[in-house]
């Protein structure tokens, strides 16, 4: 089980084919209206095979809560869901048995346990995103309680960046695509490298509109630093840029600071945080994703008793990661905030005394 959050605390389970997985999430505060099809309709833009650019596996992911919800409503108590898996195939996946994929997580994980659920990626398969997307819906119905909203979308693919930031329209995309203009060439791109039995990288962009002043810890427990933890731990996510990110440390401090005017910030190059705590801006992250390391070309690898073959990989797979995978990055920033503001009621004697009165 993965662990996650101070006062929202959030584990999962599950393996790729194994019989189900689902997560547990606790310090949901009471009275919280639990709008059960919000949450499999957050579900359902994460969930594997609805178009060309995803994986073939076709899942329901139909969600269930078993605890914690009570007409319709949060009772203070853990929050199981479970989502059934129902398409595996397992025995397609009897060619990786003994071989690792390049670039997948089988070399370290069979070497780390000596023993290694082959059937997917097992544990390592990013299946169990679904029970993020679950736990993060949940997050995102208390933050649309407090005017805060977590958007995101794909802004770029094999290199192909966007120039505009329309995150509703990327909502319609079947490819998350923020800007429209960009979008064919993208969707070429995937199927191109498809074809040629490869794959190509990606990036999300995910903005947090509404959060007040004062999220985040100033030193450890930073907001920019859980953010950045939460979203490294989405599989193949390689790198996490805040607000300017990368650029930040090309331009001089004139041009990097966001100068403040009685009625706010002159722009947001910090994307939304200062000294690890929210400056009241959009908060912006852009989420690097690598190819999908499951390709179908021939490749160099080793067996489990370190015979070198020459390998072709069979079964189904994303050509590209991060179209489903911007989901994922909303449901952990989600999940991230919503853990920020339970923790921030007790950062000041008003906010404790307002809760005893
Ligand atoms: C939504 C999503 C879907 C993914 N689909 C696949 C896939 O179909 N095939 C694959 O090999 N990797 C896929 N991955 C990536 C692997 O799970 C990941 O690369 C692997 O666990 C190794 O971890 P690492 O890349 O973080 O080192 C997917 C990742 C995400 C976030
Ligand atoms: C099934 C899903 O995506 C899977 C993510 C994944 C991986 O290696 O991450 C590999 C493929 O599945 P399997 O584990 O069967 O090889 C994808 O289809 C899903 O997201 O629900």
């Amino acid at each position: 089980m993965n662990s996650f959050g101070m006062k929202l605390r959030f584990s999962t389970f599950g393996e790729s084919h194994g019989k189900a997985l689902g997560c547990l999430l606790d310090g949901v505060p009471a009275g919280l209206n639990i709008d059960e099809e919000y949450i499999q309709s957050e579900l359902d833009r994460r969930k594997p095979g609805k178009s060309k650019f995803e994986t073939a596996r076709k899942e329901a992911d139909k969600v269930e809560i078993l605890s914690g919800v009570f007409e319709g409503k949060s009772t203070g108590t853990p929050i199981a869901m479970v989502i059934y898996n129902t398409n595996q195939k397992s025995k397609d996946y009897t060619n990786i048995k003994d071989v690792f994929r390049p670039g997948h997580a089988d070399f370290t994980y069979f070497h780390k346990y000596g023993i290694r659920d082959y059937r997917g990626g097992g544990r390592s398969s990013a299946r169990e995103t679904a029970a993020r997307v679950a736990a993060g819906a949940i997050a995102k119905l208390m933050l649309q309680e407090l005017g805060i909203t977590v958007l995101s979308g794909i802004s770029e693919v094999a290199g192909i960046q966007a120039e505009d930031f329309n995150y509703e329209g990327a909502k319609k995309s079947v490819i998350y695509a923020l800007d429209v203009n960009k979008e064919e060439a993208q969707k070429a791109a995937i199927l191109k490298a498809k074809e040629a039995h490869d794959s190509v990288g990606g990036v999300s962009r995910v903005v947090i509109k509404g959060t007040p002043v004062g999220l985040g810890q100033p030193l450890y427990y930073k907001l920019d630093a859980v953010l950045a933890d939460a979203m490294m731990g989405i599989n193949a996510v390689k790198a996490v840029e805040i607000g300017d990110g990368v650029l930040s440390a090309k331009v001089h401090g004139s041009q990097n600071n966001d100068q403040i005017r009685a009625n706010g910030f002159e722009s947001n190059h910090s994307g939304g945080i200062l000294g690890g705590i929210s400056n009241g801006e959009d908060i912006v992250l852009n989420v690097y994703f690598k190819p999908t390391p499951s390709i179908f070309k021939e490749q160099h690898t080793v067996t489990t008793a370190n015979e070198e073959v020459d390998f072709s990989l069979k079964g189904r797979h994303d050509p590209c990661v991060a179209i489903r995978g911007t989901v994922v990055c909303e449901s952990m920033a989600a999940l991230v905030i919503a853990d920020m503001i339970l923790l921030n009621m007790g950062s000041k004697m008003d906010g404790v005394i307002k809760y005893y009165k």
